[in-house]
Formats: C-alpha cells, sequence, structure tokens
C-alpha cells in the first residue's frame, strides 16, 4: 500500500500537468489532423465494453485505446473507488467501483486492473456488455512479471535477497531452482507469482482442480474475444470489428515496455522451468491461442491478412505524425509521459513532435499517455476531483460519519 500512495501523489502531479496541458486545450474531443491524416471522428455510442486488464501482457496499450475511445465518446468509466485498480489482488467487488456520476444511466466501460469475479462484475456492467482480454506467451508473461515485481512480490524478494548472496545465479533461476521454498500461497502478496494470467483470470492459480473444465468454459462463452498479445495486430483487427473501430481509431504504440537491458534471455532449462511452475497459465494460453485462431478463421484468414496490413499502414503513419522519438529513457522524459517506473527496471517512454498544432498534440500526447497519468485525467473529467489515495482504516471513516452526525445533532 505504500507503493500505492506514492504511485496516487505521483498521479497527483500528473493531473495538474494534464489539466494545463490538455483540458486547457480544449481537445476533449479529438477532432485532430494528424500530419494531413484526417481524424475526423464523429460521435458514436459504442456497445459498453469490460476490458480485463492481465499483468505484463501489453494490457496498458489496449487501455490506452480504450481511454481515447472513451473520452472521444464522452463515455462513463467505471473506476476504482480507490486508486487505479479495484483493490488489486482481492477478487473483484462491485462495491469497488465508484458511485455512477451525475446524468449518467449506466457505466460504459471497465479496463483497469482488477482479480475477475464475472458474477461481481456482470452486476456493475450492462447485459449487452462486450467482454475481452488479452493473454501473452506464459514465458514472456512470466519472465516480465518476475523483473518488474522482484521487489513487490514476497516470494520473488526472497529469491532476489537468496541471490545477493549466491554469486553467479540470477534471482530468476535461483527463484526457479526451488520455487516451493519462497514462494507461501497463503501470503496475499504472491497471486502474481505462480500462473498470473490465471490468478487475474479469477482461476484457482495455485493447482488444477476439478472446477477448472467449467471455469473455462465459463470464460469461453462470456469472452467474446481474448486477444493474443503474440498476434497482437490481427487481435486488433478482430477487436476493431467487435467495437465498430475504424483502422486509424486503433492506432497505438507500445507502452510499457522494458528497457532491453532489463529482459533475460531464456534457455532451455530455465524455459522448461517457467513452463513447469506456471503450468496451468500454459494451457490457459494454448486454450486461447487455438480459440483464437478459430475465430480468425470465421473472420476470414485472406481479410484478417489485409485489414492487418491496412492497420499497420494507417498506424505507421500515425506514429510518424506523433512520435518524435520511441525507447526513450526515464531521465530523458517530460513527467507527463514518463511511465511509472520500479526499482528493478526500466520502463521506456515517447517524446511527442514539437511541430504539433495544439490539436494534433492533444492527439499524440494522449497516444503515448502512460496509464497512471491518462487513469487521473479521466477520473478527474469525469468526477471534478482527485482520485482517492488509499483505502482509509475504518476508524478514520467512523470518525468521519461521528463528525458529520454530530454537526447535524449534537448541539
Ligand atoms: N503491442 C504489444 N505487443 C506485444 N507486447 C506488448 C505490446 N505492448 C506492450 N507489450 C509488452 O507488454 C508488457 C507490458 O504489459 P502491461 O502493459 O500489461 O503491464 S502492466 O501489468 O499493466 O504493468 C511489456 O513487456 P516487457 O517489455 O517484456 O516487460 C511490453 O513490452
Amino acid at each position: 500500500s505504500r507503493e500505492m500512495t506514492f504511485r496516487w501523489l505521483a498521479t497527483q502531479f500528473w493531473r495538474y500537468r494534464m489539466a494545463v496541458l490538455l483540458l486547457t486545450l480544449g481537445v476533449t474531443s479529438l477532432d485532430s489532423h494528424v500530419n494531413g491524416y484526417n481524424m475526423q471522428m464523429t460521435r458514436k455510442i459504442s456497445p459498453p465494453v469490460a476490458f480485463l486488464k492481465t499483468h505484463k501482457t501489453g494490457s496498458s496499450t489496449v487501455q490506452n485505446l480504450l481511454f481515447r475511445m472513451g473520452e472521444r465518446e464522452g463515455a462513463t468509466f467505471a473506476f476504482p473507488y480507490y486508486t487505479y485498480q479495484f483493490s488489486y489482488p482481492d477478487k473483484f467487488r462491485a462495491e469497488f467501483v465508484d458511485e455512477l456520476p451525475d446524468g449518467a444511466s449506466q457505466f460504459d466501460i471497465i479496463c483497469s486492473h482488477m482479480r475477475l469475479d464475472l458474477g461481481q462484475l456482470k452486476q456493475v456492467m450492462p447485459p449487452n456488455t462486450i467482454y475481452f482480454t488479452i493473454l501473452r506467451d506464459p514465458l514472456q508473461t512470466f519472465e516480465s512479471i518476475f523483473s518488474y515485481y522482484a521487489s513487490t512480490i514476497p516470494a520473488f524478494t526472497l529469491a532476489k535477497k537468496a541471490a545477493e548472496a549466491a554469486e553467479n545465479k540470477s534471482a530468476l533461476s535461483l527463484f526457479l531452482e526451488s520455487p516451493e521454498s519462497y514462494w507461501d500461497p497463503k501470503e496475499h502478496g504472491n497471486g502474481l507469482g505462480k500462473n498470473p494470467m490465471s490468478f487475474d483470470l479469477g482461476l484457482n492459480s495455485q493447482q488444477w482442480n476439478s472446477s477448472w473444465p467449467a471455469d473455462l468454459t465459463l470464460l469461453e462463452e462470456t469472452f467474446q474475444l481474448v486477444m493474443i498479445a503474440e498476434h497482437f495486430d490481427e487481435s486488433l483487427v478482430l477487436l476493431g470489428a467487435l467495437l465498430k473501430l475504424q483502422p486509424e481509431e486503433l492506432a497505438y504504440v507500445r507502452l510499457n515496455a522494458r528497457s532491453t537491458q532489463d529482459v533475460t534471455q531464456l534457455d532451455d532449462k530455465i524455459k522448461a522451468r517457467i513452463r513447469s511452475w506456471n503450468n496451468l497459465d500454459v494451457v490457459l494460453y494454448d486454450f486461447f491461442v487455438q480459440l483464437f485462431w478459430e475465430k480468425a478463421e470465421q473472420y476470414g484468414l485472406k481479410r484478417l491478412k489485409m485489414e492487418v496490413a491496412r492497420l499497420r499502414a494507417s498506424t505507421e503513419r500515425i506514429r510518424q505524425g506523433c512520435v518524435a522519438r520511441e525507447g526513450v529513457p526515464p531521465g530523458e522524459l517530460e513527467d507527463l509521459v514518463r511511465p511509472w517506473q520500479t526499482d528493478t527496471v526500466t520502463i521506456l517512454g515517447y517524446q511527442v513532435q514539437g511541430n504539433l498544432t495544439q490539436q494534433e498534440l492533444g492527439f499524440c500526447v494522449r497516444l503515448v499517455l502512460p496509464e497512471l497519468q491518462y487513469h487521473a485525467h479521466l477520473y478527474f473529467q469525469q468526477y471534478g476531483r482527485d482520485m482517492r489515495a488509499t483505502f482509509r482504516p475504518l476508524r478514520l471513516l467512523l470518525e468521519e460519519v461521528k463528525d458529520v452526525v454530530c454537526s447535524c445533532n449534537c448541539q
């Protein structure tokens, strides 16, 4: 929670920067021209969407696209009551969602980190909601999670400490030699330490049990699309068809990427160990990859190839118009566009072009805007106040209630 508080404090700063740069520019509707490309957007009401934001799978890139879509369309976001995620790693509950803002009749988009509970999520979102998520090869997902959360996930922290004492052994290889000796299943913060994607999907991620097949079937029936990070552009085309988005509305830059120096090359032994430790994620991933290609075939493989080419061409044009430099280390980035860092990895960002009109700048900044900054901005836009910091201790809440009651009745 200390990390969360820091993150939140940081977002307060972003909010003010956003307010100066974006809100006063009046670019909340993105009628922009990016380097001659006509981005005239007509307001359309998309069906409501629930995007399950899994960890370290490319999900921030997808979320950014939804943030832009929602902002363009004036959608109402279901935001967490506290901070930018739904009391993670607790299982999602409807009460974690902030109130419906004045004048709104339903939530249109939910896309912040949560551990899924479908029944609870369905209480929040309208019945015609489109559910989708993204999965990534469990090898890359786990390697990314391990390095990003080496100081946050207790099991990984233990391995990191052990590695500091052992010579010539990386924390990752030490952990994988005997994961059970570092990983305590009862430790609340260890959820992402084993089968992280299954954990995010609300499945039993500790071991296979008899409810797994039925749980998988329910996910298959509920999720209209499970994107695959290794086929990101193909996934986007299918998403575009589902949400009726034009290729230029699907333009993106790869967000939240680590510096290549922080990416561990995996040899065959380590790969086998990651697969065995994350065997449920392997099952999950293989299942949905197969389903993905079935959906792709239904869409038409030739048509898919054509649409991917169209998407890449328009995305390239937009990137060239917006991005001056990619893969920029945090020290060289403005606060506004600097991604959140952890003490174990360097996350790279983007510098936008300097010669843009104000309209273009509004569009391009949003394209490269990291999760926390965009979240804080949209929250402020929706509620006219800042995101709440963190859970308030019950004692403080009770004192507040007492104050309110007393100011009415206590004279
Ligand atoms: N478009 C696309 N295709 C494939 N992979 C992508 C894409 N966008 C982001 N990434 C990679 O996803 C990792 C970040 O994932 P998330 O944004 O889900 O992380 S987070 O949980 O929200 O912190 C991070 O992986 P690592 O660099 O291996 O850490 C990103 O590089």
